[in-house]
């Protein structure tokens, strides 16, 4: 076969890789086209706050700020249906790598807005919100970008739950991760329990939800739950810039490569085996033969 010929046979076995992927997404998220057009419609009737979306081309690093300083950025029914869109608009960020999660105001998140709780409180409404949040936090835990939380003061109930859907939880000295649900006759339902599970263990895991556990830095660290402790304190300004110095050390190449990293661990993590060696191989031939691949062979490179 010519070289032309191969390339193009690479070409046409590319872009089926690529619509395979798009499809596996598809099919992965299908389950989360989420719960009925009426729990928005109550979700709406809450609001206040917002959730803010910073997209920094040059880096590829994504801020986003759940702020609703008034009420230690709890959730209202606006922010819930915000946050849903801006994970939308971080799935197709081409040139994106990562996304730093913080609250404003030099503290996290304090979960939902116990005022829209109260309002919604009935048990179908409430899981309805639930799921909403499941879909929600399961596709931001599923973006191909390497994904952090940046833990300022108190990360509290679904702010504690928000945290589990980053792949990495970065705290400051004096910061607070804390599942509080138990205190509220509660369980997580925004998903924290089965990614609480995943990340630090089934045991570890039902220490901190049934005894409610503070979790400060050193905690964190000792559990698994931390990955980094930042020494400064909340709301000293310059928190984002030490996070996002922390997450240039994985970031550093093109984004298509960063984000097909991300892509194949998702598939590590979340599929069977079989399944998981296929995603692998798919995402593999997106990137084989593509520019960084090229040019690096090309430089010959020495991995000192
Ligand atoms: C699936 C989980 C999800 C759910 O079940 O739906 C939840 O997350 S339920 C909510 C879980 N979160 C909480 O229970 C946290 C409640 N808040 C606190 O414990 C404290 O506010 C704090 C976060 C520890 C901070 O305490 P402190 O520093 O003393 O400040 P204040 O308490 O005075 O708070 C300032 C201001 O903010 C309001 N606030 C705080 N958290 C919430 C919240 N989750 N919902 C609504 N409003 C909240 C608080 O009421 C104060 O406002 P004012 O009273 O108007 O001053």
């Amino acid at each position: 076969m010519s070289v032309c010929g191969a390339a193009r046979c690479r070409l046409i076995q590319t872009r089926s890789a690529v619509r395979r992927i798009l499809q596996q997404n598809r099919t992965a998220c299908s389950h989360t086209n989420g719960p009925a057009e009426s729990i928005r419609e109550k979700l709406q009737a809450f609001p206040g706050g917002s959730i803010e979306l910073q997209k920094q081309q040059e880096s590829g690093i994504a801020v986003l700020t759940v702020s609703n300083p008034a009420r230690m950025n709890a959730f209202s029914g606006s922010m819930m249906l915000e946050l849903e869109q801006r994970v939308l608009e971080l799935e197709t960020w081409t040139e994106g790598k990562a996304v730093i999660v913080q609250g404003a105001a030099g503290t996290f998140c304090s979960g939902s807005d116990l005022n829209a709780v109260r309002a919604i409180a009935n048990p179908h409404d409430g899981m309805q919100m639930c799921e909403f949040m499941q879909n929600t936090l399961t596709r931001l835990l599923r973006l191909p970008l390497i994904s952090m939380a940046l833990v300022e003061g108190r990360a509290l109930g679904g702010g504690a739950e928000l945290t589990t859907a980053c792949d990495f939880r970065l705290m400051t000295s004096d910061g607070v991760i804390q599942f509080v649900h138990k205190h509220m006759g509660l369980v997580p339902g925004w998903g924290g329990a089965a990614r609480l599970v995943r990340i630090v263990g089934s045991q570890n895991a039902l220490k901190l939800l049934s005894g409610a556990k503070k979790v400060d830095p050193d905690f964190g660290k000792q559990m698994g739950l931390v990955d980094e402790v930042l020494h400064c304190s909340s709301g000293e300004g310059d928190t984002l810039a030490h996070a996002e110095q922390w997450l240039s050390q994985f970031i550093k190449g093109p984004a298509p490569v960063i984000q097909a990293v991300k892509k194949v661990v998702i598939s590590g993590r979340e599929l069977p085996l079989e399944q998981a060696l296929e995603t692998e191989r798919n995402v593999f031939g997106t990137v084989w033969g593509g520019p960084a691949n090229l040019e690096a062979l090309a430089l010959k490179p020495k991995h000192k």
